[in-house]
């Protein structure tokens, strides 16, 4: 099991936040201040040049960035080392269904967790939420080729089959 952290901020709406909701169950644990995100996490930042792959199974870690996609600002964790993009999978939450890149914090971890290995805490994470399984029905063959990539070149290069 990897460890789940999330940075919080306020700015997205409360009754819609994936994050409160993992937090209330014990499965993610929120920080509220930039500085006590863990520096050798793996940070979720969809600008980022590496993208997740396998090669990343040692980072001790997962963390997501959960503000509100308005504000998000990604210069502020520019000397964290370890930021990864998700490739190509596209959204099952009811807010940007079957919309590429633009994931909610709970589907860019269980994507992240899939993609390490960590297929039944992937499955955990997405269980509270009614259209969170589908997220891994609709991404799985994806979802299965860049878990058995070797690093984030690869990853890279099997996104373009799905794009
Ligand atoms: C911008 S927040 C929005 C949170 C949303 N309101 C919720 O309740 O889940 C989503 C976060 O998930 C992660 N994320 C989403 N899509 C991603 C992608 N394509 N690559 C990397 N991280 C991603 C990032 O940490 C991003 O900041």
């Amino acid at each position: 099991m990897i460890p789940l952290y999330a940075y919080r901020d306020d700015t997205c709406d409360p009754r819609k936040c994936t994050v409160k909701k993992l937090a209330r169950r014990g499965l993610v644990r929120i920080v509220t201040s930039i500085a006590k995100i863990p520096r050798s996490t793996l940070l979720l930042d969809p600008t980022a040049e590496q993208a997740v792959s396998p090669a990343d199974r040692n980072l001790p870690s997962i963390t997501a960035l959960d503000c509100s996609w308005e504000v998000l600002d990604t210069g502020t964790v520019a000397s964290w080392r370890n930021r990864r993009a998700l490739p190509f999978l596209v959204a099952a939450n009811p807010v940007n269904f079957g919309r590429p890149f633009r994931l909610t914090s709970v589907e860019a971890m269980a994507a992240t967790l899939y993609i390490l290995g960590e297929k039944e805490q992937a499955h955990d994470v997405l269980a509270p939420f009614g259209w969170g399984l589908r997220f891994l029905e609709v991404n799985a063959d994806p979802l299965d080729d860049y878990a058995q990539a070797k690093d984030s070149a690869e990853v890279v290069a099997l996104q373009a089959l799905y794009m």
